[in-house]
């Protein structure tokens, strides 16, 4: 049984914001060879390990991972509304077996996802209910954090579960930065209002959608003028992480401590475990090869820029 593995980094801000016409033909370029290597594989159905952005998971309830039985997107920034075509009975199934494996895994009959979740499935699959699709929620954005060494045995045992699915040809996602520090408030940090937010801010007016969105689009225009107080991205950490990844021995992720992660690389390079937990996902399958691997710094973007293409070893 055969897995195969797309994971990138997403930015909101990809509508939104301008590079230099060769950096966004790049870009264009790395999704382009990402789509052709999912429509060969043309995958039956969509394991998608992808956090939130307190559009779909507050400080009310914040779980570390969360598996979807239905989901719908919050259509932020563009992104498409409305429910994904999820196998609630396969998805039920996954958490019964992740369960067993001694993983404690929140489930949702209603997950809310955002841009997070939906802007690869529109990239790869040209829409959010296109192929089969069980949403598995990574908290990146709200501490504390757990260790990666569980992320990992999330990865691993969600993929053990794939690797008894003999008539599906799974495609497995992992959405988020690499290195990157966008103005996405903390609880630590946040003020009043900002805190209300963050605690229970499902569902906000359209203008309060627009002002937040404003926020980080500006922010991202004044990151590439030089002139934003935002953490600066970390290549040097977003290669060697690619580079372990590639390497088909995660161990040495295990030692990577959140608090020395949002030091190197920035708040949210918290979303990496989606990478992490879809790789250990895939080498569940046995050994891999990267099939394709893109990588810039993109300011525009507030995002260490990554595309990998991976499949199991034939
Ligand atoms: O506005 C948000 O909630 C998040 C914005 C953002 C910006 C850049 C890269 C990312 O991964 C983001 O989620
Ligand atoms: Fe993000």
């Amino acid at each position: 049984m055969s897995l195969a593995l797309v994971c990138m980094s997403h930015s909101p801000l990809l509508e939104f914001n301008d590079p230099p016409a060769e950096v966004k033909a790049e870009v264009d370029a790395a999704f382009e060879t990402a789509r052709a290597f999912v429509a060969d594989y043309d995958p039956t159905l969509v394991v998608s390990f992808a956090p939130d952005h307190y559009n779909g998971f507050f400080h009310d309830l914040m779980p570390p991972f969360c598996i979807g039985f239905e989901a719908q997107g919050v259509g932020d920034y563009g992104t498409a509304a409305g429910p994904l075509s999820v196998p609630t009975e396969l998805a039920e199934r996954l958490a019964g077996w992740v369960a067993e494996r001694d993983l404690d895994v929140a489930i949702s009959r209603r997950m809310e996802v955002d841009h997070g979740a939906v802007q690869p499935l529109e990239i790869l699959l040209g829409g959010i209910d296109t192929v089969p699709t069980i949403p598995v929620f990574v908290n990146g954005v709200a501490e504390p954090f757990t260790r990666m060494a569980r992320v990992r045995k999330l990865g691993e045992a969600i993929g053990s579960f794939l690797t008894t699915l003999e008539d599906e040809r799974v495609l497995v996602i992992g959405s988020g930065g690499l290195s990157h520090d966008p103005p996405v408030p903390r609880w630590a940090t946040a003020d009043e209002a900002q805190r209300a937010m963050l605690l229970d801010g499902r569902h906000p007016t359209a203008a309060a959608r627009d002002a937040r969105q404003q926020r980080v689009i500006d922010t991202g225009r004044a990151f590439a003028a030089g002139t934003a107080t935002i953490r600066d991205l970390n290549p040097e950490w977003d290669q060697e992480l690619m580079r372990v990844l590639a390497s088909g021995d995660l161990s040495p992720i295990d030692a990577m401590t959140p608090r020395q992660m949002a030091e190197d690389a920035g708040n949210s390079a918290h979303e990496v475990r989606t990478w992490v937990a879809a790789y250990a996902a895939l080498g569940t399958a046995g050994p891999y090869d990267v099939a394709s691997s893109y990588y810039r710094p993109i300011r525009e973007y507030i995002a260490g820029f990554g595309v990998m293409t991976a499949r199991t070893r034939a």
